[in-house]
């Protein structure tokens, strides 16, 4: 009997305790995003639980499936033909930020050092924007080397005046449509790094770094400049064109780069960031990059609001930024279909910093597929900053594919970034996203779904 009772009570230590663990695991994968990375990064993390009073939080969002339905049912019936006045008088102020006036390179680089803090990387206006472009597309590289950052193939330059850049070359052509099984799936498009910034301008989130088009000539510019590292892993194929492949975690021999006609390739070209640290944060929406193995925010339908309750850092409260940044750079994602955003980026140092909008390469692989699930910040939290959502109000109106051609093609060494194809993906796309915030506000109403702050 004593015998009996006590291994009932054992049990029943045994059975509270794996309780006790699975909540703590629960607990552990609600802040992390719900899975392992498999990146390499080294990052900090705010502190999990808060104890303080539960807040109260508004309904939760919308489910994915039913939201997918009510896309995919519904048509968008903006007149696209009828650009605002205000879309007339935004596009005439960028493109005067735009204009190149011809600055020396010191001045330009003088001024560029004091464009970044901690909400923005190029100030809301920025007349120096177009003498950084024509520096950027123009300046002879006098150096070039392996970056030792992120796991793709890249090149790290410094232009005449000391300036560095990263270099991401061309992979694809712009009809080239990525058919591999996920939205993460092939190499790097060159041109979405171009267009994000672009877009992000248009947007209102300067938080991305200038990002231009430029054919480089890969002897001349690249191996003639090369440290020893980048240099060994050029080659001539059997056409005697220049190829190298790099140094990275993906980077070998049989996924290289080649010169065409006289080693031209093409390329994109970041101004990097100088003198300002980086802090990589994994991202609450992160995917599990593993087959068969779903994040929790794609299994759970409350996963916004535990998010909020279990760290205070996602919260929704006057003076907090995270979770909107998260849901404007969503938006942004989904309008150029980047699902890579596996981190985010802030700068170190500051309590409220904004998230940047870093690594866009992964974007345009498919013009005729809308990845809904990227969207997830937005259609679980179902709150949105009132001012994005009355930029996208105004770029609808533009359309906004039209805008981002009018942009780049006055400013491109590359001729046109993006195919019609996925021009029009962009405008239906900003259908959708507009589609969903109408249907957050069904279910809220458009005072909580539109956040002032
Ligand atoms: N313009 C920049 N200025 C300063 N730092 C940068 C800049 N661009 C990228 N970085 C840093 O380098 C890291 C790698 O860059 P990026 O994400 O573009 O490469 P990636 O190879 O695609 O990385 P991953 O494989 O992790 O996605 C970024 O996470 C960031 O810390
Ligand atoms: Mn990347």
């Amino acid at each position: 009997m004593l015998c009996r009772s006590f291994r009932v009570s054992f049990g029943l230590v045994i059975a509270l305790a794996v309780a006790i663990l699975c909540n703590i695991y629960l607990v552990f994968l609600l802040w992390t995003g719900g899975q392992q990375s498999d990146y390499h990064y080294e990052f900090t993390v705010p502190p999990i639980i808060s104890q303080e009073a539960p807040i109260k939080l508004k309904d939760s969002g919308l489910n994915l499936n039913y939201l997918k339905t009510m896309l995919n049912s519904s048509t968008n019936n903006v007149d696209k033909t009828s650009s605002s006045r205000s879309v007339i008088s935004m596009m005439n102020k960028l493109k005067r930020e735009l204009k190149s006036r011809g600055a020396k390179t010191v001045d330009t680089l003088g001024s560029s050092s004091e464009w970044v803090s901690p909400t923005m990387l190029i100030p809301s206006f920025t007349p120096e924007l177009g003498d950084m472009i024509k520096y950027l597309q123009t300046s002879p590289i006098t150096r070039a080397s392996v970056p030792r950052v992120g796991t793709q193939l890249k090149v790290m330059i410094t232009l005449e005046g000391g300036q560095k850049a990263l270099l991401k070359p061309q992979w694809y052509d712009r009809h080239h449509r990525i058919d591999g099984p996920d939205v993460y799936s092939g190499a790097d498009r060159h041109n979405g790094e171009i267009v994000g910034f672009y877009l992000s301008l248009l947007l209102g989130m300067r938080r991305t770094p200038v990002a231009i088009g430029r054919i480089i000539n890969l002897t001349s510019d690249i191996l003639a400049n090369a440290d020893r590292d980048l240099a060994a892993t050029f080659f001539k194929n059997n056409q005697s064109h220049s190829c190298f492949y790099g140094v990275c975690r993906y980077c070998k021999p049989e996924l290289s780069v080649c010169g065409g006609e006289g080693d031209l390739i093409e390329a994109t070209v970041i101004l990097w960031l100088n003198d300002v640290k980086l802090k990589s944060n994994r991202s609450p929406w992160q995917r599990t990059y593993k087959k068969n193995v779903r994040a929790l925010w794609e299994t759970d339908d409350d996963f916004c609001i535990k998010l909020q309750k279990q760290n205070k850092v996602f919260r929704l409260e006057a003076g907090k930024r995270r979770l909107l940044d998260l849901i404007d750079a969503s938006v942004f994602d989904f309008l150029i279909s980047n699902g890579d955003r596996h981190h985010y980026e802030i700068i170190d140092g500051y309590s409220e910093a904004a998230v940047l909008l870093l690594d866009n390469g992964k974007s345009f692989g498919r013009p005729d597929l809308d990845y809904v699930d990227i969207l997830a910040p937005l259609y679980q939290c179902c709150v949105i900053r009132k001012s994005t959502f009355k930029r996208l109000e105004m770029l609808e109106s533009g359309p906004l594919g039209t805008l981002i051609e009018e942009l780049t093609l006055k400013d491109s060494l590359i001729g046109p970034l993006l195919t019609e194809e996925h021009v029009q993906a962009i405008n239906r796309r900003l259908g959708k996203v507009m589609r969903t915030i109408q249907l957050c506000a069904q279910v809220k109403s458009w005072d909580d779904v539109l956040v002032p702050y």
